[in-house]
């Protein structure tokens, strides 16, 4: 029989903080979990330091955690082979430590008001009375001679000490469970608790569940039933005599499951980097990210000064319905669970990232406000960055093949990083890389180009090409067409729809980049803010002057005192009548005039800017403006047959003359139209029927 040591009461300034605790955690019930795990941990790890020092002789057993189901009683406890407590520890720590801090918490919890507090963490083992209606400790202390004790309390603030007969060292928390709370005698809710916040707790928490007796009496099973049964259960003596006969007696022994172990333990960012391979790495986001591509790249954080952090972050794939402003990378402190974002400590940019963070460094009983505003978690912040960025260089010279392979998506992170961070932008603008036009020679190059740092481009022989696809920084881009047109970059942000321009450009031996990613419009007016000699023009903006034709003088016919670009132009502004549209004629330089394009639609670079700027603050799509240039290749054939079916009209040769003139101009600006925007339903069809009635008229002149 146990003898009660002592009865007393719990010294704290609020009558009963239970009742708020309650209310201000209400959603929060859970943690106590993590909270008694996470002293179980500690009671571990104290006893393993109390053996190292020699305080504590002999072997000290394999460290263990148990959760324990009891069906019957309606408990839950948890045992450690930690430190355990002597009945001074048990009044001191329990007592007096435990209680007050969850009083501190409170008053701290009502001061952030509404503002939600990342962890709760600190509420210790006082969280237990949010579940449970009396809370034992059974403990026996490492200290010799020890006194196992008996502590229990109700929530309210007095409590009971007495002697334990207990001949383990170590602790078990009971709690008897609050009838709303009969949810945590469920096992799966259980693992998922532990799967949630203490999957990579250093030691195995194994899960044993005490399952109400058998009927008394039960209908006899076929034997492969009872076979089956036989393998399930921990008990299987209990089975046997269930199966000889139907008038078998409760068995003395409740059933209980083996002991399992439901954590993962190994906290993979705890470990040396040296010591891991990539297929640990992928394996490890395969296991917090199920069912999602394998990432491009990852970087391990490790650091222990100035700070605290370890972790393992993770470049996914951007998926088109990604939400950049949302962070999925989890928060930990000390290996345990403490949030799955962390939106308040990694920069803004590095939101997409995934993995892990874990850091004894952030604060977690506090407003995120204040978590925000605090220098550590500052520094923490750009110590992330700072890494993720030398992971970023690291590969870009180690594995350029990779690099490019990545960067479609890479890309999007170092862009908005450079916007955002000034910083980072300085130390990834020499792995910033763009598409280009240019054909890389792979083999025996013929031409070198030197960068600035005396990189020499070709040098590199093919590692700048994937796939047929060819990279190249903004210098590499700037330095190699210096002579041709410095400080001016030619880009195309549609590869399909610009290709006629594009062409054009190739084919005078321009440099196009394609800016094709939805940050790159941004991306470009940043560029030019940081690089301010520098100018962007996309190929549809304007054309260079290098594939004009500039001084071809042209012809005056004297009966009508007009060029042939006068009439040209007069044609089609006849036959168009569309007052917003500038109507302007170049001669094409071109090798072949008829590879070169008849017209094309031509949207001032500044005008579109503007244009793109509004509709984004509209959050609308840009719509094409009906102020544009159509710019007519006047040493085109076509624009030349034009000008002779139209003078058929004039003279009234022809009757159907001027129709068909009409309709060839329409045909033309829509076909060059075509570049900037898709038909709509009244255009499509008047497109179709134009192209059909043009082709009759045509072949019925043969
Ligand atoms: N399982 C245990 N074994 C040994 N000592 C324990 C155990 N659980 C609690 N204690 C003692 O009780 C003290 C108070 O625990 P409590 O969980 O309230 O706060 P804490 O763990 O110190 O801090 P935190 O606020 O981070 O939880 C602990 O510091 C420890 O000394």
């Amino acid at each position: 029989m146990t003898t009660i040591l002592e009865q007393g009461n719990i010294s704290i300034h609020t009558e009963n903080i239970f009742p708020i605790i309650k209310k201000w955690l209400y959603s929060d019930h859970e943690i106590f979990m993590r909270e008694l795990i996470s002293n179980a941990v500690d009671a571990i790890k104290k006893v393993s330091m109390v053996s190292r020092s020699g305080e504590l002789q002999g072997d000290i057993g394999e460290p263990e955690i148990l959760i324990t189901i009891d069906k019957v009683k309606k408990t839950l406890s948890i045992t450690d082979t930690g430190i355990g407590m002597t009945a001074e520890e048990v009044k001191k720590y329990i007592t007096q430590v435990a209680f007050s801090s969850a009083e501190e918490f409170v008053d701290k919890y009502k001061a952030a008001g509404d503002e939600q507090i990342i962890g709760h963490f600190g509420l210790g083992f006082y969280s237990s009375f949010m579940v449970a209606s009396q809370v034992e400790i059974d403990t026996l202390s490492y200290r010799e001679g020890a006194q196992a004790v008996h502590w229990t309390c109700d929530g309210s603030t007095s409590f009971t000490i007495s002697d334990s007969d207990r001949t383990t060292r170590g602790t078990t928390i009971t709690l008897t469970l609050q009838e709303e709370e009969q949810e945590y005698l469920e096992d799966y809710r259980i693992r998922t608790l532990v799967k949630t916040y203490c999957d990579f707790m250093p030691f195995p928490i194994k899960l044993e569940v005490i399952e109400p007796p058998k009927p008394a009496t039960e209908a006899p099973k076929a034997d492969g039933e009872a076979e089956a049964e036989k393998a399930d259960d921990a008990s299987a003596e209990a089975s046997d005599t269930a199966d000889t006969s139907a008038e078998t007696t409760t068995p003395e022994v409740e059933v209980a499951k083996p002991p399992e172990q439901i954590n993962k333990q190994k906290a993979l960012w705890k470990e040396s980097p040296s010591s891991l391979t990539d297929e640990d790495y992928l394996e490890f986001y395969r296991y917090l990210y199920p069912y999602q591509e394998d990432p491009l790249l990852w970087v391990h954080l490790n650091t222990d000064y100035p700070f605290v952090v370890n972790g393992i972050l993770y470049f996914p794939k951007l998926k088109p319905d990604v939400d950049v402003t949302k962070s999925s990378v989890k928060l930990f402190c000390n290996q345990v669970f403490v949030s799955d974002n962390c939106e308040e400590v990694i920069p803004r940019f590095l939101l997409p990232l995934r993995g892990v963070i874990d850091s004894s460094d952030i604060p977690l009983n506090v407003s995120r406000s204040f978590l925000q505003a605090d220098r550590t978690v500052k520094q923490i912040g750009n110590y992330v960055a700072k890494k993720v960025g030398d992971r970023l260089k690291e590969q870009y010279r180690d594995d350029r093949q990779a690099y490019i392979k990545s960067w479609e998506d890479l890309g999007t992170f170092v862009k908005f990083g450079s916007m955002n961070d000034d910083k980072f932008k300085k130390q990834v603008e020499d792995i910033l890389i763009f598409r280009t036009s240019l054909v890389e020679q792979s083999e025996a190059p013929k031409v070198e180009v030197e960068t600035a740092d005396g990189d020499v481009w070709t040098d590199k022989k093919s590692s700048n090409t994937v796939d047929g696809r060819t990279y190249t920084t903004l210098q590499e881009y700037l330095d190699r067409n210096k002579e041709q047109h410095e400080n001016r970059v030619f880009y195309c942000t549609d590869e399909v729809t610009q290709a006629t321009y594009v062409n054009l450009y190739k084919g005078r031996g321009i440099e196009v980049l394609f800016l094709d990613s939805f940050i790159d419009s941004h991306f470009a007016t940043f560029l030019e803010q940081e690089y301010r000699e520098v100018k962007f023009a996309r190929v549809d903006a304007d054309l260079d002057d290098s594939l004009i034709e500039k001084d071809k003088s042209e012809v005056i016919d004297p009966t009508t005192n007009k060029t042939f670009s006068d009439r040209i132009k007069d044609i089609f502004t006849g036959a168009l009548s569309k007052p917003k549209l500038t109507i302007r004629t170049e001669s094409i330089k071109s090798d072949d005039p008829a590879s070169a394009p008849p017209a094309m639609v031509l949207l001032p670079e500044e005008q579109r800017r503007m244009q793109e700027m509004m509709a984004m603050m509209q959050q609308q799509q840009a719509e094409f403006p009906e102020e544009h240039i159509l710019l007519l290749n006047t040493s085109h054939p076509l624009i030349q047959n034009l000008s002779e079916i139209n003078k058929g009209a004039i003279e009234g040769t022809e009757s159907t003359a001027s129709e068909l003139s009409g309709m060839i101009c329409h045909h033309i600006y829509d076909l060059a139209l075509m570049a900037q925007k898709g038909f709509d339903a009244d255009g499509m069809k008047d497109f179709v029927e134009r192209s059909n009635q043009v082709l009759t008229q045509l072949t019925a002149k043969k």
